[in-house]
């Protein structure tokens, strides 16, 4: 006997990737693991942020981050084109909305490489969001990451250390935490959470 569908259609369930935001103090390793899993996985779509930072060495334009002026970052900010913005030890930086929300609407896996006030704001606007917090292993060995790089200042390192106490501080707001003593580790760690592999 044939079977007689009642009732509605279910809703097919929801598998659209979630944004995934990564968060952790300068220098514990975001850009190095993230890179490291782009390599193997080129589908995972980051997120190229706007900054009013100078270029390091090797740093380009509209790959590492969109390297603006100020007024240009002031336009950007009152035009509402960033989904999230923050000041970082001098500089600020930004999210650029339209593109992260185009690539979700894609169904891609999208992520954002951020501190923790630009994360705290994108659990604010997209609560659907997962938070990640990449930790060092010990702060020693921040310290040590974070000076070895060579990229800042003594000055500015010090800026950055003191925003790590407060970013470490907060760690307990994030859905999950991936410890950055492999690269290699928590980068698959980190795909699996964003259900890519
Ligand atoms: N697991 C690891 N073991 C040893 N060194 C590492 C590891 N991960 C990253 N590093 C090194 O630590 C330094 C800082 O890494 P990286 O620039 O990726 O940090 P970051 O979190 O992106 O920093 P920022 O927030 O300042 O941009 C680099 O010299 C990198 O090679
Ligand atoms: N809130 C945001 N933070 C961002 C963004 N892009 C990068 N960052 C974070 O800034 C610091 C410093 O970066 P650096 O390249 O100067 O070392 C680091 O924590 C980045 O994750 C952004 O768009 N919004």
């Amino acid at each position: 006997m044939a079977a007689t569908f009642r009732g509605t259609t279910p809703e097919p369930p929801d598998v659209r990737p979630r944004l995934t935001v990564l968060s952790g103090p300068s220098g514990v390793g975001k850009s190095t693991v993230v890179a490291h899993m782009r390599k193997e996985h080129p589908e995972v779509w980051l997120s190229v942020s706007a900054t009013t930072r100078k270029p390091r060495p090797g740093e380009q334009h509209g790959v590492h981050y969109f390297f603006v002026t100020d007024d240009e970052m002031d336009k950007l900010i009152a035009n509402g084109e960033l989904l999230e913005w923050a000041e970082f030890a001098g500089n600020r930086y930004g999210t650029p909305r339209a593109a992260v929300l185009e690539r979700l609407e894609k169904g891609e896996p999208v992520l954002l490489e951020i501190d923790l006030q630009g994360a705290r704001q994108v659990r604010e606007s997209m609560p659907d969001a997962r938070l990640v917090f990449l930790a060092p292993p010990s702060w020693e060995e921040l310290v040590r990451r974070l000076t070895g790089r060579g990229t800042e200042s003594p000055e500015v390192i010090e800026r950055r250390l003191a925003a790590a106490r407060t970013e470490l501080a907060a760690e307990p707001e994030f859905d999950e935490t991936l410890v950055n003593t492999s690269v290699e580790d928590v980068a698959r760690e980190l795909l699996a959470l964003m259900d890519v592999v």
